[in-house]
């Protein structure tokens, strides 16, 4: 590739080339955003088009120059370009790349950004006409920004898709350490209480539960009842009297209570030292969620969806809506990205307005039910399911069916 000529503008587009489509990741780093950009670059190159990496997320604000091909790009959370300022350098930086399609892996965040800079982008260019950074025939090739979307998120928290990209692989981290510490935890007939990663959202919490059989789970879109240190002191102990020789509690690191006090994992071990008098250790798992080799299913998503976002690109006319690239119900799709931003921005809006109905409904309706699930699959005393009356019915068959052979392994499951 020609060098990037700063004073003149773009280098000149290869010749034959149809778009030049710049990949970013951005936000918190998730398994999988090495797949993005290695299928955003093939798939590009495959489909006539040049593809640009761009270095350390919405580093486009500080003028990196982009590489061609596939590689650890990198990610960040970019100050600068939650400001005007810093994205009308980005937009410079772009079209002196010649850059006219961005496709941009993050989470909430970059995606909320991503939809700024969309909304501004004409006032972003006549600014820098108006301002003479640019010349006005630099700027007219590039009057439609054209952005896609795709969620790369450890924390499953996007609405409009059923998975977003690290999820699953941070999951599998979890529930690896959980293993590990339920072998200690045995050992010394130890309490622990772990938590995990989510800022507001609890799914990797509730399905690290339901994977592992926790004891006892804190969600931050389900506060637990008023009594909730009196309902979790009274289960776990009933689980020890059962011959259960260590306890599992999951504490989301959103999780609160129904007045937003924070539910710490210090104040769950104090309660479980001093009301059990059990010996308690906490682990925080952190960034070794974000570690390690990304799981089939990720590496699946990202290459699927990141063909899907060139396609989006190759597709896209003035008119269309913005898309980000979804998977629901197995099929890889495109939704729009506003509406998919302001959705998932509702949930932390509700939760913070104490309206835990409506945080819950904003979740995919399997949020309810995987916690149901949970609850009947953990609690000693069944609770009441709330389950559709057809589901409900299949787990008790299943229990009926399972009882006498569960009974003779009680012992070894405890
Ligand atoms: N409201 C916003 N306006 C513009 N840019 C934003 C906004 N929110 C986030 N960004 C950009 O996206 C980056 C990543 O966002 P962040 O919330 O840290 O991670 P994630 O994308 O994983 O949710 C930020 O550092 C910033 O550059
Ligand atoms: O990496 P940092 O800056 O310590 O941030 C930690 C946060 O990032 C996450 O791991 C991922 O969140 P995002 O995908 O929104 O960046 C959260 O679960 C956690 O709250």
């Amino acid at each position: 590739m020609a060098p990037v000529d700063m004073v003149n503008g773009a280098p000149p587009p290869l010749p034959g080339k149809k778009r030049r489509i710049g990949v970013i990741t951005s936000g918190g780093d998730a398994l999988g955003m090495n797949e993005i950009v290695r299928a955003v670059v093939r798939m590009s190159i495959a489909k006539g088009c040049e593809a640009y990496g761009i270095y350390e997320g919405y580093g486009i604000y500080e003028g990196y120059e982009g590489l061609e091909g596939g590689m650890l790009i990198g990610t960040a959370r970019c100050k600068a370009f939650t400001q005007r300022p810093g994205r009308l350098r980005a937009a410079k930086n772009m079209i002196v790349n010649g850059i006219d399609a961005l496709i941009i892996c993050g989470g909430d965040g970059s995606l909320t950004g991503a939809d700024i800079f969309r909304a501004e982008w004409q006032g972003l260019l006549k600014e820098l006409v108006d301002t003479k950074e640019l010349a006005a025939e630099q700027t007219e090739p590039f009057t439609h920004l054209n952005i896609v979307g795709l969620v790369g998120s450890i924390d499953n928290d996007m609405s409009s898709t059923d998975a977003t990209i690290g999820c699953y692989s941070s999951l599998i981290r979890i529930c690896e350490a959980v293993d590990y510490i339920d072998a200690t935890a045995f050992s010394h007939q130890r309490a622990f209480v772990i938590e995990v990663m989510g800022r507001y959202c609890g799914w990797l919490a509730l399905m690290a539960g339901v994977s592992t059989g926790a004891d006892f789970v804190f969600l931050p879109e389900m506060p637990p009842s008023d009594d909730w240190e009196k309902q979790m002191c009274d289960i776990i102990s009933k689980h020890r009297k059962l011959g259960k020789r260590k306890a599992i509690v999951i504490v989301a690191e959103g999780a609160r209570d129904r007045f937003l006090n924070k539910i710490s994992p210090t104040k769950v071990k104090d309660l479980l030292s001093n009301d059990l008098k059990l010996d308690t250790r906490i682990t925080t798992l952190g960034h070794v969620q974000r570690g390690g080799n990304a799981c089939a299913y990720d590496q699946m998503l990202s290459t699927l969806q990141g063909v899907e976002a060139v396609d989006a690109v190759l597709d896209a006319t003035p008119e269309t809506p913005t898309p980000v690239i979804a998977i629901i119900e197995n099929k890889i799709g495109r939704e729009p990205l506003i509406e998919a931003v302001k959705l998932t921005h509702e949930v932390a809006e509700a939760i913070e307005a104490k309206d835990f109905d409506r945080a819950m409904g904003l979740r995919d309706a399997e949020f309810a039910e995987y916690h149901s699930a949970y609850m009947a699959t953990t609690a000693t005393d069944q609770p009441k399911l709330m389950l559709p009356k057809e589901k409900a019915r299949n787990i008790l068959l299943f229990g009926q069916q399972t009882e006498r052979h569960l009974s003779q392994r009680l012992g070894q499951l405890l």
